[in-house]
């Protein structure tokens, strides 16, 4: 019989403060996220879901403590981002494939291992249109589909994606949920998601993060186990409706206590 090893932290947050113009966001915040999860963050409006994977990705920098990856610090880590908005996070001057290439070329790998990646990531994700096109030249699903490909190409230990379904239609929605279900059960990457949307957030969690009104605090770290990989259908499942309903009866008890009502 096989043995499971108890899942390792690898995200772990302690002690985070950030304020904006002296009004604290996080406030002594503490969280740890286990290897090869993926972990929603679902919470209200303004609540800093964002700040947060940015905070942990060192776009923005954090007023104190400290945030680790397994032990190591951000410089010795492979991250990989998603931006909310993909029309403006792939460079316009390059191909598609130059885009997906970059962070290779950046990082000194051959052109022989460039060429390699890409074509790793062409075959993953089921590619039918021609990356030798420039993303102006691409439907926003197309466009969205590079940008994951590229935040992908370096083989990083996390991935943050920033709402990456609020502007995809339903059939891309349903394509992206796929394949980041792949990659994640393929390469044990472990994934941070922010999601505005409640379905999006259970979806594809593991764990979904629920935050408070600022000062934010954990609302609650909710497990969901239902099996995977989780297909279209499971939005009927009397598991995922359930977890739903927990999920938002918990934003809704959050919500009233933040208003005071
Ligand atoms: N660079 C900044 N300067 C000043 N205030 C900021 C900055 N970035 C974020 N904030 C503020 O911090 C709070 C959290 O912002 P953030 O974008 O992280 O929230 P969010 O939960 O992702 O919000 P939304 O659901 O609206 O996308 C907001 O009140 C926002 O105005």
């Amino acid at each position: 019989m096989m043995t499971q090893q108890a899942p390792r932290n690898h995200v772990s947050i302690k002690g985070l403060y950030k304020s904006f113009a002296k009004a604290p966001l996080y406030e002594d915040f503490n969280l740890n996220i286990l290897r090869g999860k993926i972990v929603s963050i679902f919470g209200p409006n303004g609540c800093g879901k964002s700040t947060l994977i940015n905070m942990i990705s060192g776009i923005t920098e954090i007023d104190s403590g400290e945030i680790l990856f397994d032990g190591k610090t951000l410089k010795q880590t492979t991250i990989g981002y998603v931006f909310q908005n993909y029309r403006d996070a792939l460079f316009p001057w390059m191909t598609s494939w130059d885009n997906i290439a970059y962070p290779l070329r950046r990082a000194n790998l051959s052109e022989d291992k460039v060429k390699k990646r890409v074509g790793e990531l062409f075959e993953l994700f089921d590619i039918r249109f021609n990356l030798k096109l420039y993303p102006y030249e691409l439907s926003g699903g197309q466009q969205q589909t590079v940008s994951i490909m590229r935040a992908l190409a370096p083989e990083p230990e996390v991935l943050f994606l920033d709402e990456p379904f609020s502007a995809l239609d339903f059939e891309m929605t349903l394509f992206i949920r796929e394949k980041l279900q792949e990659v994640n059960l393929a390469s044990g990457i472990t994934m941070m998601i922010v999601s505005h949307d409640l379905e999006d957030a259970v979806f594809l969690a593991d764990q979904i993060l629920l935050l408070t009104r600022r000062p934010t605090r954990i609302a609650a770290l909710l497990d969901f186990d239902l099996e995977k990989p989780r297909l279209a259908e499971a939005i009927s499942d009397p598991k995922f409706i359930a977890m739903k309903s927990q999920a938002l009866e918990i934003f809704q008890r959050e919500m009233k206590a933040g208003s005071g009502l």
